[in-house]
């Protein structure tokens, strides 16, 4: 095997001039979250590490010896003793699988060669804008979470003999020219399914095709390539595999039910990859690349100060699991908790590593599985499954109906006379809607890129339906502040929730009094993001009156008590005005 001691073609320090994007029409009123440009960065300078408060919670609660035992316990039960069989350097281009357990891209790397080059390239598009509206693509707090689970992958792939090379610029010219340098026959990465990860895949591919193979006089001092290197995409992202689906992904069922059933009854979910324990030797690389802070990335640095944190990386997504399963015993308790919006306890919280790929879909079911049998198998154990099945849902769904889930009309070309009215979208952005229960959501989103499910139901019926606002601000607002951002799993949701997405059955309001009183009925959730509410009764802290801030917009169905007579109680008579959302789907 050749073994040059390469110094890097110098990527990773230019600077990018991006082409001007529609100008930021709004600016954030608390000053976060708006440069979004890459300034001229060295990476190399000393990241301040964001470290949680007494007043966060951290999630998982375990200190970092803690994470690190449990992870290295984990993959342990998942390293295989297979051998490999390749010749030459292949690549390993992680994107949204920031992961070694389960990794089958890292896994065909390291079978199909004899030295894996193992690269992340930070995309200045990434932090570029909204393609609408002009919000920060990647938010502070996310920008945050992706260098932590970098540097995680890192290590757990020092641990086996590898590392990660970090580069800052575009994939379709960071890889063909490294894939030149070491002479590496293949590319390996995950596939993905929206445009614009499509279009960097497809210009990987044209610029590997064109990398100009050495000429006779070079190739005794560069290493071996004779054929243009190719980019093979793996399937990775959900639970349920595409190619074992028993129907063409064009013709998915448009209901949700219908296509549970149908993978339920026909499909199997594939078992892990496993992983060897050594998967050196690496490249001989002198310098592998420090890892950008947030600044360098053109964000401001913001530190989680109330609410949950998340650390990111395989690492915690792994102790998460065993805490949520095993040490908190919370699974078997899932289905009665999972409406809850307060604290880390009432739902999984995988949804951040889940849309990083540091935490495989399968590795749960297969967690689950292991659950059922060791401790108790009920609904709840089920019901973590039926909504990662949804998840499954809304990627597949965004291969059968591409750009339509970005689009105003949506999969269905529904037309609305939407309202892109600045001033109300900008109160609801902030939380200053004179709703204690849409104004304490927005609040925990932008403090903390998290929002329950109960929660973005919630705030998005509220701004579509109440407010009458064009459902894409709002889901470009979550695209900039979720930690858990998945193009599929956000607009999927979003094209849902505003009437627009494939399912036409699914047209739902959300009355907030009717969702206070179910889901805060003391006014906790409300109190705690709202500190001035605590003072109030219980029972008022949802519905203050003139004690808080002027109401923004009436509600849609706020005058009319069609459900008045069901419970006189005076929360429960505020709380059925209106059509009501009907029943729980999720
Ligand atoms: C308007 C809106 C936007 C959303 N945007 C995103 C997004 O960008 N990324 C994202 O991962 N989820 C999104 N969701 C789905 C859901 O709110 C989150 O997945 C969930 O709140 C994450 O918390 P959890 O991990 O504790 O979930 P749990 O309740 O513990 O569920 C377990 C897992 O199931 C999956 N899941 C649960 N509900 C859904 C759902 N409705 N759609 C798809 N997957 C689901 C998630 O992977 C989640 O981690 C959105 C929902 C709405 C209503
Ligand atoms: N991963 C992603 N995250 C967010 N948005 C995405 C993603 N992939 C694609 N999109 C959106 O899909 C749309 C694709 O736009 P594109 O110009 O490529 O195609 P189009 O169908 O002609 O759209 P348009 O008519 O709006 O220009 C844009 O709205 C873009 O923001």
């Amino acid at each position: 095997m050749a073994n040059f001691a390469l110094t890097l073609p110098n990527l990773s320090r230019k600077i990018f001039i991006y082409p001007s994007k529609p100008t930021s029409v709004f600016t954030n009123s608390t000053g976060i979250l708006c440069s979004n440009r890459f300034p001229t960065m060295n990476f190399c300078s000393k990241s301040e590490s964001v470290s949680a408060s007494s007043s966060t919670y951290q999630v998982p609660q375990q200190d970092p010896n803690e994470i690190d035992r449990i992870a290295e316990q984990t993959l342990q039960r998942y390293s295989s003793k297979a051998k490999r069989n390749g010749k030459g350097t292949a690549i390993v281009w992680f994107r949204n699988d920031l992961r070694v357990l389960d990794n089958e891209a890292l896994y065909k790397a390291w079978v199909s060669s004899e030295t894996v080059l193992p690269v992340y390239c930070v995309d200045p598009r990434l932090f570029g804008t909204t393609y609408y509206f002009g919000f920060p693509k990647t938010g502070a707090l996310r920008a945050q979470f992706l260098i932590e689970s970098l540097a995680d992958l890192r290590k757990n792939l020092v641990k086996r003999g590898l590392n990660l090379l970090v580069q800052q610029g575009k994939p379709e010219e960071i890889l063909p020219s490294l894939a030149r340098a070491f002479g590496a026959h293949t590319v390996y990465a995950q596939k993905e399914t929206c445009a614009e990860e499509l279009n960097v895949e497809r210009l990987v591919s044209k610029h590997l095709q064109e990398v100009e193979l050495p000429t006779p006089s070079e190739k005794s001092n560069s290493p071996r390539i004779s054929n243009n290197p190719k980019l093979k995409l793996i399937w990775g992202t959900t639970m349920y595999h595409i190619d074992d689906l028993p129907f063409d992904a064009s013709s998915l069922p448009d209901v949700y039910t219908q296509f549970r059933k149908s993978v339920e009854a026909k499909c199997e979910v594939r078992g892990c990859i496993k992983i060897p324990t050594s998967l050196g030797p690496p490249p001989s690389i002198v310098d592998w690349e420090c890892l950008p802070s947030v600044e360098q990335l053109g964000l401001p640095l913001n530190n989680v100060n109330k609410g949950m944190k998340f650390v990111g990386g395989e690492s915690a997504a792994l102790s998460r699991v065993y805490e949520y399963f095993w040490k908190k015993n919370l699974l078997k308790v899932y289905k009665d908790t999972r409406n809850g919006m307060l604290g880390p306890d009432y739902s999984t919280k995988f949804s951040p590593w889940l849309a990083s790929g540091s935490l495989s879909p399968r590795f749960l079911h297969e967690e689950v599985m292991r659950y059922e049998k060791e401790r108790q198998a009920n609904s709840s154990t089920y019901w973590v499954l039926f909504e990662l099945i949804w998840r499954d849902y809304f990627r597949f769904l965004s291969v059968k109906y591409g750009n339509s889930l970005f689009h105003l009309g949506g999969p269905r070309k529904v037309e609305h006379a939407w309202s892109q009215d600045k001033n109300l979208f900008q109160s609801w952005r902030d939380g200053r809607t004179g709703y204690p229960l849409i104004d304490a959501n927005m609040k925990e989103l932008s403090t903390t890129g998290f929002m329950s499910n109960r929660g973005r139901q919630i705030v998005c019926s509220f701004l579509v339906r109440d407010m009458g606002i064009d459902w894409r601000m709002g889901a470009e607002w979550f695209e900039t502040c979720l930690l858990d951002y998945d193009p599929c799993s956000n607009y999927g949701n979003w094209t849902y929730g505003s009437g627009v997405g494939n399912d036409p059955r699914e047209d739902r309001y959300f009355s907030i009094p009717k969702q206070a009183q179910t889901y805060d009925p003391e006014g906790e959730y409300v109190a705690y993001w709202l500190p001035q509410l605590g003072a109030m009764p219980k029972d008022k802290r949802n519905f203050p009156g003139s004690l808080y801030i002027n109401q923004i917009v009436p509600l849609k169905f706020g005058t009319t008590n069609r459900n008045r007579t069901r419970d006189k109680s005076p929360v429960a008579r505020r709380a059925n005005y209106g059509r009501e959302a009907k029943g729980n789907r999720r």
